[in-house]
């Protein structure tokens, strides 16, 4: 191992970025926190700071950086503060390693500005390949930046490949990828109760401790759609060379099946330190603080085609991946503008998908060939997917 790294972590606060804070203060000798950023959670980014002197700190206003500012000064903490995207993209472009653990499309400029500068990017924030892949892709590939999945499903995949994918998957002798998803909070509750569950119970995943919005896509099923373009991305496969396979105990975390028959598959158990740490250090290892896996205790590990009825919007990203163009960016704006309705109490779960539906037949699909494009879709399918669910 050479000197210590440098790290930013967007989205400190979060799921995501809680574990990456765990695993970096386990290993103080190769690692050094450079900026830590949030968006609502100060109290919590002053706890951040205060246990890990970052040289930054990100908030969203700047009249929230001037409190922030003043608070840590008072506290005889010499962070700076930066604020907005223009902060956001500037932390995360100048340290060694970017954890990219935003929420949403407003993870996508940040991650991009730490892709373009080069760096070491751990990819948590599966909503800017899916938003904007190509272009996303194209600049890892212009820039020489080092791209490691942290989703747990790619960051599985990548560990059962002997090497990057370059030029597809049949030079590396792949024939298909096994996606494994666990279904969710709602896989066996009975289909007519759907449309009356709660946020909570949405959230309330049998296997991730997760931020609120990735819950509510897992109880969709959404996530495996994400998922799925998110490796046809990472992975360069087209989406038929992807099968989604339901695996209730999320101890499998996704497979790899090779043309001699072989299926080469990563277990743990699920708690994201370990893909975190397996990134951090790669190609190294470290420890992750997570314990050892218990199969004699786990006893069985269960699979499952997925239910397109009960889960619509596995379909829908599914026909998105297959679509192309700016398809996936307006399933994934819609999804988000839905999914914070129904965690607001304005939508019902069971329209999620139908307004996702709705909004994928209305808008035109286009050549994403800029990055004003990508947004001008995204921006498009928001206001849709806004006026539908007013006008219920
Ligand atoms: N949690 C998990 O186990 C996994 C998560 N992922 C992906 O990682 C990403 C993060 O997920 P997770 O950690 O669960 O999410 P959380 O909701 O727990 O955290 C999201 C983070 O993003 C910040 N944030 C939210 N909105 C903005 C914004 N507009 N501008 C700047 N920062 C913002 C939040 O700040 P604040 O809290 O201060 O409001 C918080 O730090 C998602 O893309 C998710 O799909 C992927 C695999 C597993
Ligand atoms: C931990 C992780 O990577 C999540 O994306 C997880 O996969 C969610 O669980 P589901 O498999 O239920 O979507
Ligand atoms: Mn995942």
């Amino acid at each position: 191992m050479s000197s210590v790294q440098t790290v930013t972590v967007l989205g400190a606060t979060g799921s995501i970025g809680c574990s990456t804070l765990d695993v970096l203060a386990r290993h103080p000798e190769r690692f050094e926190v450079y900026a830590l950023t949030a968006n609502s959670r100060l109290d919590a980014l002053f706890d951040q700071v205060l246990a890990h002197r970052p040289r930054y700190a990100v908030v969203q206003s700047e009249s929230q950086a001037e409190v922030f500012l003043t608070r840590l000064k008072d506290n005889g903490l010499s962070t700076q503060v930066l604020y907005g995207e223009a902060g956001l993209c500037q932390v995360a472009a100048e340290a060694d390693v970017c954890m990219a653990a935003i929420v949403g499309a407003a993870g996508l400029m940040p991650t991009l500005s730490a892709v373009r500068a080069g760096r070491k990017v751990l990819l948590a924030n599966k909503e800017s390949l899916v938003m904007a892949g190509q272009l996303f892709m194209d600049a890892v590939a212009e820039s020489g930046a080092c791209l490691l999945p942290i989703d747990s499903e790619h960051n599985a995949i990548f560990q059962c490949l002997p090497r990057f994918v370059d030029n597809g998957l049949d030079e590396l002798g792949v024939s298909r990828i096994l996606l494994t998803g666990s279904g969710g909070p709602f896989r066996q509750r009975p289909i007519a109760t759907l449309s009356t569950v709660t946020p909570d119970e949405a959230c309330a995943h049998p296997n991730w401790s997760m931020g609120r919005k990735i819950s509510v896509d897992s109880a969709t099923m959404m996530n495996k759609g994400l998922e799925l373009v998110e490796a046809c991305w990472l992975f360069r496969c087209p989406p038929s060379r992807i099968d989604v396979v339901v695996h209730p105990q999320s101890v499998i975390h996704s497979m790899v099946e090779y043309v001699d028959g072989s299926v080469l598959a990563q277990l743990g158990n699920p708690d994201m330190r370990t893909p975190i740490a397996h990134a951090l250090a790669w190609p190294e290892r470290i420890a992750s603080g997570v314990g050892s896996l218990n199969l004699i205790a786990q006893a069985r590990l269960d699979f499952e085609a997925p239910d397109e009825q009960r889960f619509p919007c596995l379909r829908l990203a599914r026909e998105a991946a297959e679509a192309g163009g700016t398809a996936s960016a307006i399933l994934n704006a819609a999804n988000e503008v839905a999914v914070a309705a129904f965690l607001d109490g304005q939508l019902a779960f069971t329209a999620i998908p139908q307004i996702l539906e709705k909004v994928v037949e209305s808008q035109e699909n286009c050549e994403p060939r800029t990055l004003a494009i990508v947004q001008a879709a995204d921006a498009e399918a928001r206001e849709r997917a806004s006026r539908l669910i007013q006008a219920l």
